[in-house]
């Protein structure tokens, strides 16, 4: 093995590229040689990028090129009180951000819960997509290997499910646009956010229908899926969990918590997150839930990039005689607590903080219950935002608190 001393004078030489350390040291050795040269590169040092706790092995499956870690404070908000399909609890909220006043703002809304005996959550439906498209000759070719796929749905989820012994197939929903056929593949992948597992599974069927029609796979993505980009399909059918958190806040609470009246709070949250957001032609009909959700993301070690799903949110408000309806619906939230990011040693104790961290009794009950309690956050962020809006407290808290 070599020291990344010699490390250095190797890639210097030409003699290994960057991306090959790892076969020549342990992985700490490697990131420290590239962190070197990425330094001596740019003229400057990078010494706190260099000072990790975690085992750079760990990280292994999770980067590559990696050269340290970047450090994002971690906060906590709570107690949020959930009550879900199968727990009723109180955990905090570990929330990881740079935005000064978004976790005292999430601890506020926590508060209002708490006070209000607790929001109820539930996730109305599974199903992590994945939608390959074909090209056939024509719309007549098309409708035939749509019929196909329907008449044949039982092989399809055969050659899927050979590959995993967690993922369901649930669905698969067939498109013709000319001589292009898109077939969306939908999985319950239980505590898995998914992605690769859903993917593995499709490319199996894929095969299937290759040889049993005359399709041919142009990509296993055919962006119908459709996964990390904002679009319409995912707000009205969902992808990963779609979930919804509630809570009925008594009057007193909402004037002496949030320091606006019932009706000033719902007129805001028509006029803003309802007429606002319709007349911007935006996908989310909601305040900041990407705030939250973004947070929890990088404080469990879900990916990132699936923030774009995730802000695909409808916030409603009403005023009723003595309390305060208020819901947050996240069409497709994509969490897992395993796979991906989860198992990285900080992202595995966010995750244990809310008692998470692994699969679940029955598996999919974690990942059902971490998209309950980010579906609560969202909206306990929901109401002190809408708060500090009605009361036109924003500029001033973001004053004091974010700068
Ligand atoms: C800042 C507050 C909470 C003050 O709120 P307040 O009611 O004036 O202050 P308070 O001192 O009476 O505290 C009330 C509660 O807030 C919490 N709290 C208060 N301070 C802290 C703190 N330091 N650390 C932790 N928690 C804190 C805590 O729960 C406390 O209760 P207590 O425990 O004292 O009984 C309020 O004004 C607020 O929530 N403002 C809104 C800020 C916000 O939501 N920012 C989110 C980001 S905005 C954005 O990114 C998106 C945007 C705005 O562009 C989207 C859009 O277009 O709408
Ligand atoms: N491939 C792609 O196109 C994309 C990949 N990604 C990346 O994919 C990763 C996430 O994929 P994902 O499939 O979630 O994770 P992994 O690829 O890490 O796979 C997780 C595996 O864990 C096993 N498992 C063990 N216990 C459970 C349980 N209780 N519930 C569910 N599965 C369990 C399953 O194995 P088994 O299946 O054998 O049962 C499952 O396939 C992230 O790193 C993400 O960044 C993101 C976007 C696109």
């Amino acid at each position: 093995m070599s020291d990344a001393a010699e490390l250095v004078d190797r890639v210097e030489d030409g003699e290994i590229a960057l991306h090959e350390l790892e076969a020549h040291a342990d992985a700490d050795t490697a990131a420290t040689a590239r962190r070197q040269l990425v330094a001596d590169d740019a003229e400057t040092t990078l010494d706190t990028v260099g000072e990790y706790a975690i085992d750079a092995a760990d990280a292994e499956p999770n980067i590559e090129n990696m050269i340290g870690t970047v450090q994002i404070p971690l906060g906590v908000a709570g107690p949020l009180p959930v009550a879900g399909e199968r727990a009723d609890s109180e955990t905090y909220l570990p929330l990881a951000t740079t935005e000064g006043a978004l976790v005292a703002s999430v601890n506020r809304g926590c508060a209002v819960l708490r006070a209000a005996d607790g929001a109820n959550a539930r996730v109305t439906k599974r199903a992590m997509t994945r939608a390959p498209v074909f090209r056939v000759a024509d719309i007549v070719e098309a409708e035939a290997v749509v019929e196909w796929v329907r008449d044949n749905r039982d092989a399809l989820a055969d050659a899927a499910e050979a590959t995993t012994s967690h993922g369901e197939l649930v669905d698969i929903t067939p498109y013709a646009v000319g001589d292009s056929v898109f077939l969306r593949f939908g999985y319950d992948t239980k505590d898995a956010m998914g992605m690769n597992m859903a993917t593995i599974a499709t490319g199996e069927a894929c095969e299937v229908v290759e040889s049993e029609t005359s399709a041919e796979l142009v990509a296993l993505s055919g962006n119908l899926c459709t996964d990390k980009k904002p679009a319409a399909i995912n707000a009205v059918e969902g992808r990963g969990r779609s979930v919804t958190a509630d809570v009925r806040i008594p009057n007193d609470v909402v004037e002496e918590r949030l320091h606006a009246t019932p009706a000033a709070i719902a007129e805001l949250n028509t006029r803003k997150n309802l007429i606002g957001s319709a007349k911007a032609g935006s996908l989310g009909f909601n305040a900041h839930a990407a705030n939250v959700v973004a947070a929890a993301f990088l404080a469990t070690g879900q990916d990132a990039a699936q923030v774009v799903e995730g802000a695909n949110a409808i916030t409603t408000v009403e005023a009723r005689e003595d309390e305060l309806y208020a819901s947050v619906s996240l069409a497709s939230l994509e969490v897992g607590t395993v796979g991906g990011g989860t198992k990285l040693p900080t992202q595995s104790e966010g995750l244990s903080v809310l008692g998470l961290r692994g699969g679940g009794d029955p598996p999919g009950a974690n990942a059902d219950r971490l998209a309950e309690v980010i579906a609560a956050g969202a909206l306990a962020g929901e109401l002190s935002l809408l708060g500090a809006l009605a009361s036109r407290h924003l500029s001033s808290a973001h004053a004091e608190l974010g700068r």
